[in-house]
C-alpha cells in the first residue's frame, strides 16, 4: 500500500514515532542536512514552528474542539503547521540520542501519580 505521500505503508493508521523518526533521519541524509540538524538549531526551528502554530489562532477568539467552522484550506494549514512541530520534536529527541516514545510513556506515568484520580460524587 502507498500513501498520499509516496511512501509505502502497512496499514492507513499505523504511524509511529520510530518511522517518522526513520524518515526524517533520511530526509536530512540524502540532503546533506545532518550538519545544520544540531540539537540547538532544531530547537529554534521548533519554536519557530509553534509561532507559525500559534499564528492560526491568533485573533480568532476561542475555537470550539472539531474546528467546524473552519475552512478545508484551513484545517490543511494547521495539520502542516502540527506536522512541523511534531517533526522537528521527534528529530531534536533523535539528535539528542533519547527515546522519545518511552520517555513519554514514562511520564504519563509519572504524570498519573502526580496527579491521582480523585473520586467524584454525586450531588
Ligand atoms: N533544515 C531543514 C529545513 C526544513 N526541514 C523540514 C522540517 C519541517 O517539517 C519543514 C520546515 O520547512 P520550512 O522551513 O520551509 O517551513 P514551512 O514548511 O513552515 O514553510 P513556511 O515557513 O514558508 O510556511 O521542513 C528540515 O527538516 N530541516
Amino acid at each position: 500500500m502507498e500513501n498520499s505521500y509516496g511512501y509505502p505503508r502497512k496499514a492507513k493508521d499505523d504511524v509511529s514515532l520510530q518511522e517518522l523518526r526513520d524518515r526524517l533521519a533520511e530526509f536530512a541524509q540524502v540532503r546533506g542536512w545532518e550538519q545544520y540538524h544540531s540539537p540547538r538549531n532544531l530547537l529554534l526551528a521548533l519554536v519557530g514552528e509553534v509561532g507559525e502554530l500559534s499564528e492560526i489562532f491568533q485573533w480568532k477568539g476561542e475555537v470550539a474542539r472539531g474546528l467546524p467552522n473552519w475552512s478545508s484550506d484551513d484545517k490543511e494549514h494547521l495539520e502542516e503547521e502540527l506536522s512541523d512541530v511534531l517533526l522537528y520534536l521527534i528529530r531534536l529527541a533523535d539528535v539528542c540520542g533519547l527515546d522519545l516514545g518511552q520517555a513519554a510513556l514514562t511520564k504519563i506515568v509519572k504524570n498519573a501519580r502526580k496527579y491521582p484520580i480523585v473520586n467524584q460524587t454525586a450531588t
